[in-house]
């Protein structure tokens, strides 16, 4: 039998006067996953989240949390207990101090205690504010109410946790202790759904990712599958010799899966454009070693997740 997915849609539709914002979405998000949502400014992702957290009503479509459907023009408490949703500009109340916040929210969950107090322990440590505990809102920098925000939006350990651009704005060392918190949550069983634009973010934590443009999901993949597919066509080869270099470049450019051939300034190694398998990648070692080229490094780099998304040719919105 296989699993329910912790969120499927189903031709989810969003328009907003004239404007088709989410057009026909048939999104399905496994249970544990981190799936990345890229695309350009104006793409429909904010509103393809908001929908999924409720806090917009679609104009048509399905959306399923763990196989339950949200019903239209109905509360849906049950379901809505099981998200947790941080959008880009939630406000947080400046003069509470951090357990306290937290403590509020707590209880809007109807969480009581010792339980109440046990999560409060919990989500605190994990999103290391236990020195802010009893410090007021606004005496914490911009990375620390990130944080608190995000340990407001999973007070109720919810399965699904929904992030909206949840480190823009942040230096890259809060942006990595963002990440650091997404990771344990996942580690926890948490599925997770984050948009950003800044891919290089997405590429460290994300199962999955999904691109959208011009209201429509344009891709849905696993990132090892996109990582695969861009490979297919082309990947860059760095291989270095203790011997001659004129040798290497010889030797290599007899190969007709090589396109080109660049010497690297400074260091006895070459950049090589290569257009092979991953099985013909081994089989070019192979040949070097059997000439008795002597190589100290050979090593095939990963295309960037940013390099993809421009080569798969999306344009931005108008
Ligand atoms: N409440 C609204 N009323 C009218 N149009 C809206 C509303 N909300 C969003 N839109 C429009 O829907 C489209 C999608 O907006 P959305 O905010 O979902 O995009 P996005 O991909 O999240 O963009 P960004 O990356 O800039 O956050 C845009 O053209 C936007 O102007």
């Amino acid at each position: 039998m296989t699993a329910v997915p912790t969120v499927r849609t189903h031709r989810l539709t969003k328009q907003f006067d004239n404007h088709i914002a989410v057009n026909h979405i048939n999104l399905q998000i496994d249970r544990g996953e981190v799936y990345g949502l890229i695309g350009p400014n104006g793409a429909g992702k904010t509103t393809l989240i908001r929908m999924l957290a409720a806090a917009e009503e679609p104009t048509a479509g399905e959306i399923y949390i763990n196989g339950a459907r949200f019903l239209r023009g109905h509360n849906n408490p049950e379901l809505k207990r099981q998200l947790g949703y941080l959008p880009d500009d939630f406000p947080l109340y400046d003069d509470l101090t951090v357990w306290d916040y937290l403590d509020y929210f707590a209880r809007l969950y109807f969480l009581r205690d010792p339980q109440r107090s046990q999560r409060l322990h919990e989500v605190i440590e994990l999103v290391e504010l236990q020195q802010k505990r009893n410090e007021v809102i606004a005496t914490l920098s911009r990375g620390m109410k990130q944080r608190l925000s995000l340990a407001r939006s999973i007070i109720h350990n919810p399965t699904l946790l929904l992030l909206d651009e949840p480190v823009s704005g942040l230096d890259p060392l809060a942006r990595v202790q963002v990440r650091n918190i997404i990771k344990s949550l996942q580690q926890q069983g948490m599925t997770i759904l984050i948009s950003s634009h800044i891919l290089s973010d997405l590429a460290e934590i994300c199962t999955s990712i999904g691109i959208m443009e011009l209201g429509r999901l344009v891709e849905s993949s696993r990132l090892q599958e996109l990582y695969d597919r861009s490979n297919q066509d082309q990947q860059q080869l760095l291989i270095s010799t203790l011997g001659s270099l004129e040798d290497l470049q010889a030797f290599l450019k007899r190969s007709q899966l090589v396109q080109e051939v660049e010497l690297i300034a400074g260091v006895p190694s070459v950049r090589v454009q290569f257009v092979g398998s991953i099985e013909e990648c081994a089989a070019l070692l192979k040949s070097l070693i059997d000439a008795g080229i002597p190589i100290s490094n050979f090593h095939r780099t990963q295309e960037t997740l940013e390099n993809i998304f421009l080569k798969l040719g999306y344009k931005q919105t108008s």
